[in-house]
């Protein structure tokens, strides 16, 4: 709570003004949402993200929201207008991947991170370009064969999946690359960032933090692919409090023997690993039955007869892979543009930049 921005107090009482470009290199819209004002303020320079200020209107008084997600960068202007329960922020004469943003001022999600933290909140989320079907949460106990289902999965049809890199305190494996399997990633460095609202969901397994970020999932879906999320039950548990609307899938050993065979078998841990991996595999096999988590179990006792439903369930049974899907239809919103919304509809009016510059297009 504080005091109000300067430059802003004149400006609320007038009523909203959209994309207003003050003339100190800032650039502002303001979205009613019952009794608050949501103020995005962003200098035009592309140094700094865009900031977020709330003014309750019952309080009488400024509130600092804590900022979840990726923030976006400012650039030349942007123009909002209310969604839903989030806000639409069309970033102007930025690139294509990078133009469309959400604002959640009332989802679920924000909601619950509000009584969570205590204090007003909201989250940044980047609108993707392409039409990717629902993300894929996949989890599991440790050696039951979800990697290797989701590398079948991704060999098969590369061009359809897309891999969400985790970030982990775990020390990297022999064969794992940074940036590939995981982010291997500082405690300090990962708790900072924890905190900061990097993730999307973040858990303690077996001893290390793991977490997904916002942008890891942001990644794929700009990419035009589905993608999917190998994720233990707390981060799927939170994946489906979040506002990603995903299909959850929890993975089975045929027994805890077969498990236990499995994880000596790849040989990647160390005894004191294996059996912590083991002690909580019985828990997790548990919670993944019995919570109302997943849509879907999958039992991997025969590795192609598991995959083969897999693939079924996904509704990819008899689809034969073929050439690459094409890119996602690039969205060239010009320099110059407003934002408005009638009934479920959002307006775009674009400033022609051709030779009629004052002619309006829509
Ligand atoms: N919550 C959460 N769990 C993760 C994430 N990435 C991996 N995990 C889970 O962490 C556990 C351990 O993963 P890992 O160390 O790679 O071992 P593995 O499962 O034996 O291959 C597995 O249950 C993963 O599903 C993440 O981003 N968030
Ligand atoms: N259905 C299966 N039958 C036998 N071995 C399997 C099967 N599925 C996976 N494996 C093997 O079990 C080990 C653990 O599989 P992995 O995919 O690494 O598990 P997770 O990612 O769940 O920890 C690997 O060596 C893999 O080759």
């Amino acid at each position: 709570m504080g005091e109000a921005p300067a430059f802003l107090v004149d400006d609320l009482q007038d009523g909203p003004l959209n994309g207003l470009e003050l003339n100190n290199g800032t650039c502002k819209t303001t979205t009613v949402v019952g009794e608050k004002t949501y103020v995005t303020v962003g200098a035009d320079d592309g140094t700094l993200s865009i900031d977020v200020q709330i003014f309750d209107r019952s309080l009488g008084e400024w509130v600092h929201p804590t900022v979840l997600g990726t923030k976006p960068l400012s650039c030349n202007g942007h123009s909002a207008v209310l969604f839903e329960n989030r806000i639409l922020v069309l970033k102007k004469g930025s690139k294509s991947d990078d133009q469309i943003w959400f604002l959640e001022v009332d989802t679920e999600y924000v909601r619950q991170q509000r009584k969570k933290l205590g204090t007003e909140v909201v989250a940044w989320s980047k609108g993707v370009i392409g039409n990717a079907e629902k993300p894929i949460v996949i989890s599991g106990p440790s050696g039951v064969g979800k990697g290797t289902l989701i590398s079948m999965l991704m060999k098969e049809f590369p061009s359809m999946f897309g891999f969400s890199v985790s970030h982990t305190t775990r020390a990297p494996r022999n064969m794992e690359k940074d940036g590939v399997h995981y982010h291997f990633t500082e405690k300090s460095v990962m708790e900072k960032e924890i905190k900061s609202g990097k993730f999307l969901e973040f858990a303690s397994v077996h001893g290390n933090l793991y977490g997904t970020s916002v942008e890891a999932v942001e990644v794929v879906a700009d990419a035009g692919k589905r993608c999917i999320l190998d994720i233990d039950v707390q981060g799927a548990r939170s994946v489906r409090a979040s506002s990603l609307e995903a299909i959850f899938i929890f993975v089975c050993p045929p027994s805890m023997e077969e498990l236990e065979k499995r994880l000596r078998d790849r040989g990647t841990e160390t005894e004191e690993q294996i059996l912590k991996r083991l002690r909580n595999a019985q828990a997790e096999i548990e919670q993944g039955k019995s919570s109302n988590i997943f849509d879907f179990i999958l039992y991997n006792d025969n590795l192609e007869e598991c995959y083969d439903r897999l693939k079924k369930l996904l509704g990819l049974d008899g689809f034969v892979a073929t050439s690459p899907k094409s890119a996602p239809r690039e969205i060239n919103l010009p320099t110059d543009h407003s934002v408005s919304k009638i009934d479920d509809k959002i307006i775009i009016s674009c400033i022609s930049s051709g030779l009629d510059k004052e002619s309006k297009n829509s």
